[in-house]
């Protein structure tokens, strides 16, 4: 009788055998209705074998095969599977987050078909500049595997060289995937792709689109009636039948990294697909990771350069350092970006002020008895919010109304605190009362309809000064767009977090990348009060690779990534020292003498200690070599598996941790 090997959504690191009468090879790849417990679950065929480890006469029958679908193809369990090992996640967790709901639901409800999307009229392709035609020409999707890193000053013309490689994998008759950040702050490009192929079928996959939605776009993904697949981080796992290219925009950006379930890098994962399917990887950014950056010096990936902006009228932005150790502050804006602001009034051009904190102000306090708004449930601050009269944390969404008085003493004289963009932007109001100000933050633009209906406002010369967090620095272009002013950097400069240089000068790259993108010249002015600081002297310089490469070399002195491979394993529980005893067995456990090469550190409580009502910790495990790292975790996660532990104390592990 044939025994059918099947994945299940269970963080169980097996597969579970059924048998099934009529089942045949070809039902590798359908899913399939199986007994579970007292219930039923909807499971991936992933082997049909004629024998079992268990004793046959003891396995359940399976349910029905459903064959709705084409089965999913080898090279997608290919894909899971080196996903499951290299993140230590269970494989048929892996293969079902793969699938959209619909598909996994053992009931789904009927799919009407959706109506086409209406499409923008196609314009005429821009001639390419000379750089852009060597990078075209450089990525061949008949020639087999290779990664590229395109590194392009913002403004440099990615895009148009994506939208020429997608003609050419089209042309080849293949797909291309094409991986953002976040979709929702990039409908211009969806608008771009959508406009140069208007018969080719673009569908895009997030986990913003409704159900029924996402599983219609993700099934002519699958079938190859769609040609283009733009998505986020979750689409890198759609089986794809003619896949050609894959390109991942703003590679650096860390959305791409998932932070809770299967703790992968769809970067990552991207680069071992492209291998695995013999197809050309496309890495795009201005301010590329470090680990990309790496990976080009020595060669693993080959360089794709675009030094000049793409439009010929424009140049990068002029960026200079206001030293505010010498200026009179008022509300934390000097006089020379007030008159720089004025300016672009006067001859009617876009300002924008960058300032990464949302909210008024990030605490409210008590001077009296230095009583601060605390989170009850996390190591963190309330932060208030004048907008709605909240105080609200940013990391738990607790909130609580604002207190007329101090709870502690009584005092009834208690401040705000710093500030952030609301707070910014009552006094822009105050300061420019004829300007037009925008504020857009992620209280200010909430869904996808509102931050189109921003865009819109903003290229309709419908807004004076823009005020805004990190959600205005990705990728925008604003024609008349020529000042960027920089607020509350400083706060960065000096964090114990060794990754911190490289966020904040990506960052600030990235938002001074707005200005000037069109015939007008471009300003950009960062306030701070260490303008001797070498992160400045590269962005003043327009220098990422001397900055990449100063850090690259603090790193491999200090033994960090990239040059060290890291897992961490974490565990939370209500008590820290629940935590951090767990944390302590999983370090002395015996599988780690054998393994020489990887080295244990001490246990200790994560960054912010506490989230959620929950106390956490971390134990890094390191290794100067990924094959030892890679050959160790396995043995070690089985290990913890079998420690004893709290109910409620939960652990994961996470194989190349971003956050600490
Ligand atoms: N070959 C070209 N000739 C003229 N203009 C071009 C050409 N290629 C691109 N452009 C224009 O240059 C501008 C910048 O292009 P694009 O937005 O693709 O840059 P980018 O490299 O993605 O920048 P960023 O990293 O800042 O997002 C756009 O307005 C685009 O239409
Ligand atoms: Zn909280």
């Amino acid at each position: 009788m044939p025994v059918l090997r099947v994945a299940l959504d269970l963080p169980l690191h097996r597969l579970f055998d059924y048998v099934a009468e009529s089942a045949t090879p070809a039902d590798v790849g359908r899913r399939v209705r199986v007994p579970f417990g007292r219930g039923e679950k909807l499971g991936v065929i992933v082997d049909v074998a004629d024998a079992s480890d268990w004793p046959v006469d003891q396995l359940k029958a399976a349910g029905e095969i459903l064959d709705d679908l084409p089965p999913l193809p080898r090279d997608f369990f290919g894909l899971c599977e080196f996903a499951s090992t290299y993140y230590q996640a269970a494989f048929g967790e892996v293969v079902m987050q793969a699938l959209p709901a619909g598909l996994k639901r053992l009931d789904p409800p009927d799919r009407r078909n959706g109506r086409a999307a209406k499409l923008p009229a196609a314009l005429p392709p821009p001639e390419l500049t000379g750089e852009q035609a060597v990078a075209v020409a450089a990525v061949d999707p008949a020639a087999g595997f290779a990664a590229h890193l395109l590194h392009g000053v913002t403004g440099s013309g990615k895009t148009e060289v994506y939208l020429r490689l997608i003609a050419k994998t089209l042309a080849a008759g293949r797909q291309v995937l094409l991986l953002v950040p976040e979709i929702n702050l990039t409908p211009q490009l969806e608008g771009r792709v959508r406009a140069r192929f208007p018969d080719c079928g673009v569908v895009s996959l997030h986990s913003e689109l409704a159900e029924a939605a996402r599983e219609r776009n993700w099934r002519a993904a699958f079938s190859g009636e769609a040609s283009i697949v733009l998505g986020t981080r979750l689409a890198i796992f759609t089986p794809l039948p003619r896949l050609g290219l894959i390109v991942v925009d703003e590679e650096h950006d860390a959305s791409f990294k998932q932070q809770d379930g299967m703790r992968y890098s769809a970067r990552d994962v991207a680069v071992f697909r492209a291998n695995q399917l013999k197809i050309p990887v496309v890495l795009g950014s201005a301010t590329p990771s470090l680990e990309s950056w790496a990976n080009a010096q020595t060669k693993r990936y080959r360089m794709l350069t675009l030094r000049e902006r793409a439009n010929p009228e424009a140049t990068l932005p002029t960026v200079k350092l206001l030293d505010t150790r010498r200026m009179v502050l008022t509300e934390g804006v000097s006089a020379p970006l007030v008159a720089a602001i004025q300016a672009r009034l006067e001859r009617g051009e876009q300002s924008l002020v960058f300032l990464n904190r949302r909210g008024y102000a990030p605490v409210l306090a008590c001077p009296a008895c230095g009583w601060v708004s605390r989170c009850k449930r996390c190591a963190a601050n309330l932060v208030l919010h004048l907008a709605d009269r909240r105080l609200r944390c940013h990391h738990c969404g607790f909130e609580h109304h604002i207190p007329k008085a101090c709870p502690t003493c009584g005092n009834q004289d208690i401040h705000p605190f710093g500030r952030g963009t609301q707070r910014l932007e009552t006094w822009l109001h105050e300061q420019f009362p004829e300007a037009r100000i925008l504020r857009v933050d992620r209280d200010s633009v909430k869904s996808r309809k509102q931050w189109e209906a921003v865009l819109e406002r903003i290229h309709g010369g419908e807004a004076d000064i823009l005020v805004g967090t990190q959600m205005l620095a990705k990728g925008h272009d604003f024609p008349k767009l020529t000042l960027v002013g920089v607020l509350g950097a400083d706060s960065a400069l000096f964090a114990a977090d060794w990754r911190a240089p490289e966020r904040l000068f990506a960052q600030l790259m990235q938002v001074a990348g707005r200005a000037g993108r069109a015939e007008l010249k471009g300003e950009v002015l960062i306030q701070t009060q260490y303008p001797d600081h070498p992160l400045f002297a590269s962005l003043v310089a327009h220098d990422y690779p001397g900055f990449a490469a100063g850090q690259l070399q603090e790193r491999e002195q200090a033994g960090f990534p990239p040059y060290a491979f890291q897992a961490m394993l974490r565990a939370e529980a209500p008590e820290m020292a629940d935590a951090i005893v767990f944390l302590k067995a999983a370090a002395a456990l015996p599988v780690i003498g054998e393994h020489d090469s990887v080295l244990i550190y001490d246990p200790v409580p994560m960054k912010m200690a506490r989230l959620a009502n929950l106390e956490r910790g971390q134990l890094l495990a390191e290794s100067h070599s990924r094959p030892a790292l890679q050959a160790f975790l396995p043995r070690w996660r089985e290990a913890i598996e079998s420690l004893k532990a709290p109910s409620r104390l939960r652990w994961h592990i996470e194989v190349d941790p971003l956050e600490f």
